[in-house]
């Protein structure tokens, strides 16, 4: 399969049973300058639902990728670039470390040249998403950084995500992780709402993730965001 996040600088997650700041489109979504489309939330998603926003996304020229919290939600289509599939290593129950996904395999024909996991470490005890999987968010920098070692050397996995959804992160924690990692590709997503804070995150993760700003706050701030994580990219030659 494609392994086009390793170029990735920014990611807007746009979740399905959100809406669009008022007055804009999935085209400006699409323009913000975001190198992918991540399409996925915890809570009240649906197939329909998914395929609205596929549809939407479709014609444009960015990546667009499903990211399904369950098996009930995956959506076979060819504008589709492929499937981002969690697996969560700090869950407290099981099912969202193997048990959904030999669901998975066993109900669908599982495209598996499209498919790759993401290693996601889960770290706010407030988000939907550690509810549900009833995550072990009390973890040391030390630990995130052994959980990304593991999803890298033991595991094989190609992309680690340290998930803070709703709140900004400890920049320390991210740090932690991306030293722990050699080749995989670190997703840092949680509470990123301005330049800064994408730049600080964008320092240490390969890639930042940007949800709940595009349906707070809409296009023009998500756009700010683009330009932190990609200036953190940037030589000292390049900014001088
Ligand atoms: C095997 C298949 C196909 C799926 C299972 C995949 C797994 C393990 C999912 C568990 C974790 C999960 C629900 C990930 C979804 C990622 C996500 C959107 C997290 C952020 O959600 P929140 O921000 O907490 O949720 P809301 O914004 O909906 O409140
Ligand atoms: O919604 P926010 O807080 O931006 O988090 C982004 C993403 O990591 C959620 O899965
Ligand atoms: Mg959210």
């Amino acid at each position: 399969m494609s392994t086009s996040w390793t170029e990735w600088d920014h990611i807007v997650k746009l979740d399905p049973d959100k809406t669009l700041a008022e007055g804009e489109t999935f085209e400006d979504v699409c323009r913000t300058g975001t190198d992918a489309l991540e399409i996925g939330g915890t809570l009240d998603v649906t197939t329909e639902k998914m395929q609205r926003v596929i549809d939407a996304c479709a014609k444009y020229d960015v990546p667009l990728y499903q990211e399904p919290s369950n098996p009930a939600v995956v959506v076979d289509d060819d504008d589709l670039d492929g499937y981002l599939v969690p697996v969560v290593l700090n869950a407290g129950a099981v099912s969202w470390i193997t048990g959904a996904h030999k669901e998975w395999v066993r109900m669908d024909d599982v495209d598996w040249e499209r498919t790759t996991t993401e290693a996601y470490i889960i770290l706010n005890p407030d988000a939907s998403v550690a509810e549900l999987t009833e995550a072990d968010c009390d973890q040391s920098p030390e630990e995130v950084a052994a959980y990304a070692e593991v999803a890298e050397e033991m595991f094989g996995q190609e992309i680690v995500y340290v998930e803070y959804s709703g709140t900004f992160g400890d920049p320390d924690v991210v740090e932690a992780a991306a030293d722990a990692l050699d080749e995989a590709t670190l997703f840092y997503g949680g509470g990123i709402r301005d330049y800064d804070s994408a730049y600080t995150m964008a320092q240490h993760a390969d890639t930042v993730v940007v949800g709940d700003l595009v349906h707070d706050e809409g296009c023009e701030a998500v756009r700010e965001t683009v330009e932190g994580a990609k200036d953190a990219k940037k030589t000292p030659a390049e900014s001088a």
